[in-house]
């Protein structure tokens, strides 16, 4: 995961057909992610394992949002825990009682905490996880919680269904020294996705997937060409 510099992010909500899914799969990626925050469903989880699995050796992640979707099977897991919301129960509380439930089940080091940040108001975690929108310096001070307090492998950058604002992603990369930064949302062109791969460790491409399967392609190629 040291490595990854591009990740695909597929939502198990959505429709993908074979074809885009093999263009995907075999774009140069370094890993696809599985996840999303609605109707997340375990048919839509194993559908999408079973068809990537059946074909294609790139690594594939489960991001974990719904208990009821928890699958063997995945090479990693990553479960966010969200730094900016009000309520505890989607920092702590729902981590709590499935790490309780599945104790035994848990590969330490296949699994991989994320400290999210959820950074577009109109994202469907935000609400859904009842967060706030925090000010550069709240969001400066998660990012050193993530390290210096809670010691987790990954800040997550989350501007899911918008375009972030760089200069901040900078900032938040120079305050960071060993845990990875992740940052996922409104990537649609190459240029966009180079623009945040100069600051994040990773970047994570969703929707522009299904909008425009050429398009998110070129992201791939962008990056690798560095
Ligand atoms: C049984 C088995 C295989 C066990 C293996 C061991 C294992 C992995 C155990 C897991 C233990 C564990 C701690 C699980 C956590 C469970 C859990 C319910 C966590 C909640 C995480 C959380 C805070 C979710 C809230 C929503 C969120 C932050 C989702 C992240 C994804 C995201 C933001 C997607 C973007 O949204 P999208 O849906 O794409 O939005 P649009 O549709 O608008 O684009
Ligand atoms: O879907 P987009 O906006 O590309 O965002 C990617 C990812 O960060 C979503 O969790
Ligand atoms: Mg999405």
């Amino acid at each position: 995961m040291d490595e990854w510099k591009h990740i695909f992010k597929l939502d198990p909500a959505k429709e993908i057909s074979d074809e885009h899914l093999d263009m995907v799969c075999e774009s140069g990626t370094d890993a696809v992610i599985v996840g999303g925050t609605d109707n997340v469903t375990l048919d839509g989880v194993l559908d999408l394992l079973s068809r990537i699995r059946r074909k294609h050796v790139v690594p594939v992640v489960l991001e974990v949002s719904e208990m009821e979707a928890l699958s063997p099977g995945f090479d990693h897991y990553l479960i966010p825990m969200v730094l900016n919301s009000k309520d505890k129960k989607w920092m702590m509380d729902v981590q709590h009682q499935a790490i309780k439930q599945y104790i035994d089940m848990m590969e330490y080091s296949e699994i991989f905490f994320e400290g999210y940040c959820i950074l577009n108001e109109d994202a469907k975690a935000f609400t859904h996880t009842n967060s706030y929108l925090p000010d550069d310096r709240d969001v400066i001070a998660y990012a050193y919680m993530a390290e210096k307090v809670f010691h987790l492998p990954i800040f997550y950058m989350e501007y899911s269904g918008t375009y972030g604002d760089p200069a901040l992603v900078e900032k938040v990369k120079s305050q960071l020294k060993e845990t990875k930064l992740f940052y996922g949302g409104g990537i649609e062109s190459s240029e966009q996705a180079v623009e945040m791969k100069q600051h994040a460790d990773a970047v994570i491409v969703g929707n522009v997937i299904y909008e425009d399967i050429k398009k998110a392609l070129k992201t791939v190629r962008a990056i690798k060409d560095e």
